[in-house]
């Protein structure tokens, strides 16, 4: 075979090559690595990095930069970064750590850097958002104005929590933080809330307790987890909860509700302890580096409730922290008080008494919920509250009293009911008429005709009842957020049939 060569051809591909060629210069932001070690990297040389930026060793292990001194960085890997070499080279990537999002993520378990860790493949992303941005400013805010429903009587009636509001839950350990926490995520069935459940330094058998738990009850439909846990590196650990919200902001900026827990920033705090004094920022009180409350402060603000204009989403931030020994004036517990609109207390006396969940409504408080709370439970609410505080008081001061007036004995009676009232096993949220109706029964006596320990079963019949035989009373507290006249009606005769019908049981 001849093959006929065309000079002219050849050379005018050539040219063609050569006029289309376009210089294109890269400069490359490169340093060295006198020491490494402990999870921390010191580089030197490269000018002009950001905080927090991206830095790349030649390994290919991505680290963060958080610390800009004079004559070097410190970086932290995010990996374990035992693979970086000291004398090796280090590039300033140019970019801020950010995260893929998408619709997708809903459903899946992931690590601080969004990769995801349940096994069922990559997440398809088309967008970026960074680990950490602004808080949306007053004007791009609204006032909370609507419920964001945990499915506990003893909150949703006294410490009310509204979408778009931070509100604190804190306790010592084992006292149903997380189970507060993730009844609220179960409630959201339905309700069109995505739920982020940011899992920071717990053991890996905790979180897959957890995400089992909504596996079972169909609430990982529209959970997404982050979860870092005790063995994963500090910087990942400090890293998490920023995640969460990045995740989250993606869809409240999509016009959409969001509801994000926090579990816990105080173990957070305690990674971030640990990076920076390694890094040798000097500590603060506690050994904390001075801008842990600015840390805190920074993620919890990004929760809001947005303005008319931006669509009217919204984040809603649950905090967990645990306390030592019912201690809230630490330092960190301190801290995310004053960044919270509120906090639910859990008292470790209460849940060894049994009070589950043990809710201390004397010092919990919610800030802005109340404005919140439908008219309905605002109707029939206002009188628990009262009648709880005068009980806390009246049975202080029984216990001395040897005999006690009629009014008085009445009057503990009904509390202890009222508190009886209030226990609810854990993953067994309630709906709004639902606890309408077991608070009017409460406060108006009509548990006083039965024994303590009879109240909760009375009260779980009560309800079935009024689900199947008198079902226009949910639909009108639904329609109407109001406990009209004819609400009232039709609960009291659900309330007398199924008393008749338990008294007939009981005996
Ligand atoms: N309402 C409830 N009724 C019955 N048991 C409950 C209730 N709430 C929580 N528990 C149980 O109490 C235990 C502690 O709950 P949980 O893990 O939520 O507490 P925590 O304060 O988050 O604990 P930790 O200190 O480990 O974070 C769990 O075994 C849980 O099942």
């Amino acid at each position: 075979m001849v093959i006929n060569i065309r000079p002219d051809e050849i050379s005018s591909i050539i040219r063609k090559q050569i006029e289309g060629y376009v210089p294109e210069v890269k400069v490359v932001n490169i340093g060295t690595v006198p020491q490494v070690g402990d999870g921390i990297a010191r580089i030197h040389g490269p000018n002009k990095v950001m905080a927090g930026e991206l830095v790349e060793s030649e390994d290919g292990t991505i680290g963060i930069a958080p610390n800009l001194e004079s004559d070097n960085v410190g970086a932290v890997p995010t990996g374990d970064g035992l693979t970086i070499q000291e004398g090796g080279s280090v590039r300033a990537t140019g970019k801020i750590a950010q995260i893929p999002v998408s619709d997708s993520f809903v459903g899946r378990v992931v690590n601080a850097l969004a990769q995801p860790i349940d096994g069922k493949g990559q997440i398809p992303a088309s967008e970026f958002r960074s680990i950490e941005s602004p808080a949306p400013g007053i004007i791009s805010r609204r006032s909370v104005y609507e419920p964001l429903q945990t499915g506990l009587i003893a909150i949703d009636s006294m410490i009310p929590i509204g979408r778009g509001q931070r509100e604190l839950i804190i306790g010592d350990r084992q006292t149903g933080k997380t189970a507060v926490a993730t009844d609220t995520i179960l409630n959201q069935k339905g309700k069109n809330v995505i739920c982020v459940y940011v899992a920071i330094g717990q053991k890996a058998s905790s979180v897959a307790q957890v995400v089992n738990n909504f596996q079972d009850r169909g609430a990982m439909e529209y959970t997404i987890v982050v979860s870092e846990t005790a063995n994963s590196p500090a910087t990942l650990q400090y890293l998490a909860p920023y995640t969460g919200a990045a995740l989250a902001e993606y869809f409240m900026y999509r016009k959409q509700h969001t509801l994000i827990i926090h579990d816990d920033p105080s173990k957070q705090a305690q990674a971030y302890r640990q990076m920076s004094l390694l890094l040798r920022r000097p500590p603060g009180r506690e050994a904390y580096p001075g801008d842990v409350f600015h840390s805190h402060s920074r993620l919890l603000e990004r929760a809001a409730k947005s303005s008319l204009q931006l669509g009217e989403g919204s984040m809603t931030a649950l905090p967990i922290v645990e306390t030592q020994a019912g201690d809230v004036s630490a330092y960190i517990p301190t801290n995310v008080i004053s960044i919270t609109d509120g906090q639910i207390f859990l008292s470790a006396d209460l849940f060894n008494a049994g009070i589950r969940p043990a809710i201390n409504v004397g010092i919990s408080v919610s800030r802005v919920g109340s404005a919140a709370q439908i008219k309905a439970m605002k109707q029939v609410a206002g009188k628990l509250k009262l009648e709880l505080a005068q009980f806390a008081e009246l049975e202080a001061f029984a216990q001395f009293a040897s005999d006690l007036d009629k009014a008085t004995q009445n009057q503990l009676a009904r509390g202890q009911r009222l508190r009886e009232l209030l226990k609810q096993s854990q993953s067994a949220p309630l709906s709004v008429e639902e606890q309408v109706a077991t608070i009017y029964t409460g406060v108006n006596g009509y548990l006083d005709l039965l024994d303590v320990e009879q109240v909760k079963r009375f009260l779980v019949q009560l309800r079935e009842y009024v689900t199947t035989n008198k079902p226009q009373f949910g639909e009108i507290i639904r329609s109407t957020k109001m406990f009209t006249e004819q609400a009232e009606i039709l609960l009291k005769e659900a309330i007398k049939e199924s008393t008749e019908l338990f008294l007939l049981q009981e005996k």
